[in-house]
């Protein structure tokens, strides 16, 4: 700290002007005096003293240039002073003025130290020129003593800087042996700098950059002539084949030529100077900076911008041989429900493992890429045919089937792939994309799960359907929906036991649209959530008003889509209308569909219990159609199974008798549950279920789903008619 405290204060560099101070000792005051006038001078300080004493007392304590010096003092003789002086360090220049005129008195002072003797009989000239003299002297070696002070000074400052720098510096010789080279070279490469001196520089280059040092350590010329700036890589002293990635420093260069004088006619180069700069870090943060411009940072895969450019490189190539590239959009299904219901950091964690797994599927010159959310695209360059692309995609679907870990649990996932194929599809990158995308909605709307090739078909499609989405948003906004409701009669008592509320569109323009038209669609959109509350509220309120027409008997089935019903918040969203208009739950019914129970089961069993709870009643509809399985019925506190549509229709064909419909009465009655026939269009289908033991049944032989007041109408009809028996 000290020594670069001094080398950076610029001590000497200060130079005050100086006043040259002059002690007289004689113990004549007259000498003292006249002496003292004769040698004053602008920028002198003239000091008189009468003894020995008093003379040792001011030398020590002020700084005297010029001694005038009298031998014979009342208290000690003159050379006393003199050999008091040196080893008390006083530099004072001596000059003996004495009356004593024996030669060896002038001797013994010369010998004291003494740098002249003048008589006092002598010309008082002599003593003026011997002081001018004296002074001149010393002022001329407190110069020089300045210079060599400064000189060390500079060179201590510049060896300081040298030493500290934060790059390495180094000076060759002709031949590129390293001839000096600063510490830095240690802490950053890590060799000891003896251990590189005399050794050529190529020592410490990275093996593939050494044509590129060549010219950069090789430098002759200097000033601005000189390159600057080569960018190579420096190897480390400890490098091992395994870690010599990690182990490479990437440096910039800058060196220039030395020459030993100035004369350009008689140059002689005598080696070469340089400055390496560590840039690691400088370029780690511009490699990241770079990756994070083309890449997705959650899956690391290469973002849009990457991937619509090696697409559009692959389109040119593909051109240029006449060959095929294959482009699929992917979307994971359900990964909306994922993020709803676990949260973002599992709807991450389902993403990355998503894209770990599409990966793994594709060879190596193949691109994968996030577009966003959770689309992604895959390029797959110079494809065989067509059947080589939905090869992969098969692959892609079977690698997804093993379950993913969200938030600790197991979750099932599928994705949608569309495929489009230059050129067939498209010839450009925007085309491709698009129509990839189209494709993917396509097989989306299909029910999700699979993968599609492109058809201008679709084009058409897609337009209606994004036309249909803007116009369901309008429709929510401006209130186009209605409720109709389709009677459920019990046949042996011959009255409306209950209604399903079942939505419709005023569309402005189609005229009244069915939900098979719209419902997929706003599944898709998010939009479900909206129509539902609607749908509740509606129905609910419905149901309040007949019970001021008298009717408080009749349930209410309401449909609830099985991506909504496996949002957190849905039971407080059923709850919310009954209790606004204080329905008996009990007059309420939540038809859930059997897929949605084998589903994911564990998820929406707590809300089905929780519901029961509440006392509204379970449903299940389409009953029969898929997996049905004995065991979530134990599981399910469910009070109604509907027999499917399509098994009333067979009985049509099949004759009275059906063992499906009887295996399900059987179950039913097994579980405790009720029954009830959807779709019921003729009364020879109503004698067979009856048959079967079947009592509850909804169907258009009843009546079809009807506006609110002709269902009032209808159950007021049904009060006053005869049961229903063959
Ligand atoms: N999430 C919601 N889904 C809803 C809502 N409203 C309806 N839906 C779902 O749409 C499906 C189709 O409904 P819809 O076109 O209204 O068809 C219903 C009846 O009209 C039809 N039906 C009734 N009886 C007969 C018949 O004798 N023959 C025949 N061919 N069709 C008949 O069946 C549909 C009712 O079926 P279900 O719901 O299974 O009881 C509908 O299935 C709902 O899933 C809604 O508000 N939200």
């Amino acid at each position: 700290m000290e020594i670069s405290r001094r080398i950076f204060s610029g001590e000497l560099d200060q130079t005050v002007p100086r006043t040259d101070r002059l002690l007289i000792v004689d113990d004549e005051p007259r000498i003292r005096q006249a002496f003292g006038s004769l040698l004053a001078r602008a920028g002198r300080e003239i000091l008189t003293c009468s003894t020995g004493a008093e003379a040792i007392t001011c030398l020590a304590q002020r700084n005297i240039d010029v001694l005038i010096l009298d031998l014979n003092l009342p208290d000690m003789h003159g050379t006393e002073i003199m050999a008091w002086m040196e080893p008390n360090h006083i530099s004072a220049t001596v000059i003996v003025f004495s009356a004593d005129e024996a030669i060896e008195s002038a001797i013994l002072a010369l010998r004291r130290g003494a740098c002249e003797f003048i008589r006092k009989q002598a010309n008082p000239d002599d003593l003026i020129r011997t002081v001018d003299k004296a002074l001149s002297r010393r002022k001329l070696e407190r110069e020089h003593a300045l210079m060599t002070a400064r000189l060390e000074q500079s060179e201590r400052l510049h060896r300081f800087l040298v030493e500290h720098s934060p790059d390495i510096i180094y000076t060759l010789d002709p031949n590129g042996h390293f001839v000096f080279i600063n510490n830095r070279i240690e802490t950053l490469l890590g060799y000891k700098r003896n251990e590189l001196i005399g050794k050529h520089y190529s020592t410490i280059v990275h093996p593939a950059d050494l044509e590129q040092a060549g010219f950069a350590f090789a430098e002759r010329r200097v000033g601005d002539r000189a390159t600057t700036n080569h960018e190579i890589r420096l190897r480390c002293r400890n490098l091992d084949v395994r870690n010599f990635e990690s182990r490479t420093i990437v440096a910039i260069l800058s060196s220039q030529g030395i020459y030993r004088d100035d004369d350009e006619e008689s140059r002689r180069f005598i080696g070469t100077a340089g400055v390496l700069r560590d840039i690691t870090e400088r370029k780690r943060a511009e490699e990241t900076i770079s990756f994070q411009a083309f890449h997705d940072l959650l899956t690391g895969l290469p973002n849009r911008v990457l991937f619509r450019d090696r697409l559009e490189l692959a389109i040119n190539q593909a051109k240029r041989r006449g060959e095929r590239v294959g482009l699929m959009y992917i979307d994971l299904d359900r990964f909306k429900l994922v993020n709803d219901t676990y949260g973002h950091l599992e709807g991450d964690e389902l993403l990355k493992g998503f894209a770990r797994r599409v990966r793994d599927c594709l060879r190596a010159g193949d691109t994968m890429s996030r577009q966003g959310g959770d689309e992604f695209t895959v390029l797959l360059p110079d494809i065989a045919d067509t059947d080589a692309i939905t090869t992969i995609a098969e692959k892609i679907n079977a690698a997804l089937k093993p379950p993913f870990t969200v938030g600790g649990r197991d979750f099932r996932t599928t994705a949608s792939l569309g495929i489009a194929v230059y050129p067939d599809d498209g010839d450009t990158p925007d085309l491709l994309l698009r129509n990839a995308d189209i494709a993917m909605y396509q097989i989306k709307a299909r029910g999700k799960n699979g993968y599609l090739r492109y058809t201008p078909e679709m084009s058409r499609n897609h337009v209606e359907r994004v036309d249909l989405d803007n116009e369901l948003r309008v429709a929510l906004e401006q209130e186009q929906f209605t409720l109709h409701y389709q009677p459920q009669v019990d046949i042996v008592e011959g009255r409306v036991t209950g209604v399903e509320a079942l939505i419709r569109w005023e569309h402005p323009e189609r005229g009244l649209l069915g939900p098979n038209t719209f419902i997929p669609l706003a599944e898709e959109g998010g939009l479900i959530f909206a129509i539902s509350d609607w749908v509740l509220h509606e129905s609910c309120r419905q149901l309040a008003s007949w019970a001021q027409h008298g009717i408080h008997d009749i349930r209410l089935a309401i449909n609830i889509s099985p991506l909504e019903f496996k949002r957190a918040d849905i039971v407080e969203r059923i709850l919310k209308p009954i209790q606004a208009y204080r329905l008996p739950p009990g007059n309420i019914e939540i038809e859930i569909t059997e897929n949605l129970l084998m589903d994911d089961a564990e998820c929406v069993i707590a809300k089905v219990h929780e519901l029961r709870k509440h006392g509204i009643h379970i449903s299940i509809d389409d009953f029969g159609t898929r997996y049905s399985s004995l065991n979530y019925l134990r599981r399910f506190p469910i009070n109604t199974v509907k027999i499917d549509q399509s098994f009333v229709r067979d009985l049509d064909s099949t004759g009275r008798s059906s063992p499906v419909i009887s295996a399900i009465v059987g179950i039913a009655r097994g579980f405790g549950l009720n029954v009830l026939a959807e779709g019921v269009e003729t009364e020879y289908q109503l004698n067979a279920l009856k048959a079967h033991g079947c009592q509850v049944m909804q169907g258009f032989y009843f009546s079809p789903p009807v506006p609110p007041a002709e269902l009032l109408r209808y159950v007021q009809r049904r009060k006053a008619t005869v049961p229903l028996l063959d």
